[in-house]
């Protein structure tokens, strides 16, 4: 059994002294000092280093955890003693103890059977970078050589074991995100994720939404974890992939809570959108752990970003043939596809991988075949039922209130959120105060679907040009080039047309609004933009002109050798 003092003694010159035989320590004792300090080390070396092994354990195996340094960081937290010099404590409102954690260049010692071993834990940082940039962290595990079999065998598993078990009475849930691939956080260890601990209070009791729905969703999420027998047998990676889809406020991300709470399982955020290559997907996705749930949030808007870049690539490509340094974005559906259920994904296990968007619609329909999106769940509008679940668990109203039947009336014509409702039910802790409050928001939301309705069937051209103004000018614009069959990415749509206006406007305050782009360049496409849509064509026939005319003068200014080209203004 491990004692302090044994732990003193191994970490101080009296270690050296112990572990001398005695005719050794006789001669230290007669010795005088100076000789004695160089005695004991020689001493130290041939009796006791010399038979030592030591086993470096790294914190990641090239891009994946290294499972093995993870439950060693977690079992030795019940190692370590009163001769630790440096430890750190945290604990937060979810933790049921004290969270103790081993500092680099501590070192803890244990006794497995009958030999004892000593842990230490180094950090290395390259001197140039900043604190906790390019950190690398591994563990020296040193025991006697005649050992080595015993700890590879025996000593080894039995920390992986006894670490699920710590980690098990004492879960407390991670959100991970991501934190830029060289970047390596001294915190959470989770490679190029940093992590929060997950405080997300949806729970599936919490959540307003179809029964029947709600207890299918639990039924397979309980008979995906016990399937591991099962995912070996038929030769599938044992994952399962859930594709929420609703308009904002719905739940989506609050049915993501409920599964983390309901699996214990930790919840990895990707950010499509931060994200530059493939290849960078395929590294965060392999450092994510066993037992998590790994969320796309938003996949309808992040695959609309994802093919701008592309395109905003064709246009760089053009650049370059113009002069300028090459640079690439390569982040496509299909590398998407690929980390999702390729070979990839099955480095790893009891992951559940989350898709959510607001319009299922926009989604190519690749991304939701069965086996990739196993479970579609749609979160739609707040029901009568629905209303009377977040009633009971607002106002802890349970049996009927005297507003009830009007707003279940009223919420059967207008589409309102299970956010817009709860927002309502907060707002007074007086039942009557709150449910006045549910009232008048359902009116107001049906004078305004009203009011859509009724423009909609009377003067319908007049009408409908009327709306498309009051929707956003991104949208405008693009809809106008959809409806002409401009193929033409969201943005380069707008930028064109910003282009446009604003020769019409203020051929000067061109240069302002495209400094940063090839000027030339982006003009032609401009123009050529506009004559490939025959109505357009039409319309700005002399803004055509205009940007012809602006095109060739910047690349004319360009050829001449004028240094700063997108600078110059009209004159
Ligand atoms: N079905 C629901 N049951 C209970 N509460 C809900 C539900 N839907 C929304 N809420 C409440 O509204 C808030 C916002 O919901 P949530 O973020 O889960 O919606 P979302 O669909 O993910 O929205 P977004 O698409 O904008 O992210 C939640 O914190 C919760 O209080």
């Amino acid at each position: 059994m491990h004692t302090p003092e044994r732990a003193k003694s191994l970490s101080s010159d009296s270690e050296m002294q112990s572990s001398v035989p005695f005719a050794a320590s006789m001669i230290l004792e007669v010795v005088p000092s100076p000789v004695r300090s160089f005695l004991q080390i020689a001493f130290h070396y041939l009796f006791t280093r010399r038979n030592e092994h030591t086993i470096v354990i790294d914190e990641n195996c090239g891009i994946s955890r290294n499972e093995i340094f993870h439950a060693a960081r977690i079992y030795l937290r019940t190692k370590i003693s009163p001769s630790t010099r440096r430890f750190k404590v945290n604990m937060t409102s979810r933790h049921k103890n004290l969270n103790i954690d081993i500092e680099p260049g501590q070192e803890v010692t244990d006794t497995f059977e009958n030999f004892h071993l000593k842990w230490k834990l180094i950090s290395m940082k390259p001197k140039d970078k900043g604190p906790g940039y390019g950190e690398k962290r591994c563990f020296e595990l040193i025991f006697n050589k005649k050992f080595n079999e015993r700890v590879l065998k025996d000593y080894l598993p039995s920390v992986l074991a006894k670490s699920k078990e710590i980690k098990k009475n004492d879960k407390v849930l991670k959100l991970y995100t991501k934190n830029g691939l060289s970047e390596r956080k001294k915190e959470g260890g989770g490679g190029i994720w940093g992590s929060i601990n997950l405080e997300h209070p949806a729970t599936f009791d919490t959540l307003a939404m179809d029964p029947g729905l709600k207890k299918a969703i639990m039924n397979d999420l309980k008979r995906f974890v016990n399937r591991r027998d099962f995912y070996k047998k038929v030769g599938k990676a044992w994952k399962r992939g859930y594709f929420l889809y609703g308009p904002p406020g719905t739940g989506k991300s609050s049915l993501i809570g409920a599964m983390a709470n309901y699996l214990q399982f930790d919840v990895y955020d990707v950010e499509l959108t931060r994200l530059h290559s493939n290849h960078e997907l395929r590294t965060i996705m392999l450092s994510t752990t066993n037992r998590s749930i790994i969320v796309f949030e938003d996949i309808d808007c992040s695959l609309e970003e994802m093919q701008d870049q592309t395109e905003d690539i064709n246009q760089r490509v053009e650049m370059q043939l113009l002069g300028y340094p090459p640079s690439e974005t390569k982040l496509t559906l299909s590398g998407l596809l690929n980390t999702i259920d390729g070979v990839w994904s099955s480095c790893g296990d009891e992951r559940i991988i989350v898709f959510t968007a607001n319009r299922k619609d926009r989604i190519d329909p690749a991304l939701l075949r069965p086996g990739r999106m196993d479970m579609q769940i749609h979160m739609s509008y707040c029901s009568a039922k629905g209303f009377k679940f977040l009633a009971s668990n607002y106002l802890d109203i349970c049996s009927d209130h005297e507003r009830f039947g009007e707003i279940e009336n009223l919420i059967k014509n207008v589409e309102v959120t299970p956010a817009e409702v709860a927002e309502e039910l907060m707002r007074s802790e007086d039942a009557d105060v709150a449910l006045d409050g549910v009232v008048n928001l359902l009116k107001r939301k049906q004078i305004e679907a009203n009011k859509i309705k009724e423009e909609k069937t009377s003067a319908p051209e007049h009408q409908q040009a009327k709306r498309l103004k009051t929707v956003c000018p991104k949208k405008r614009v693009v809809r106008k080039c959809r409806e002409n069959g401009c193929k033409m990415s969201a943005r380069s749509c707008c930028s064109n047309l910003i282009i446009a206006r604003n020769i019409e406007m203020d051929p000067n305050s061109v240069k302002s609004t495209v400094s940063n782009l090839a000027f030339g360049n982006v003009m032609a496409a401009a123009a050529r933009d506009y004559q490939k849509d025959p109505e357009l064509e039409k319309l700005h026939a002399d803004r055509i002109a205009a940007l012809k005319k602006e095109a060739e003068k910047r690349q004319a200014l360009k050829n001449q050798g004028h240094g700063d080209w997108r600078a110059q203004g009209d004159n």
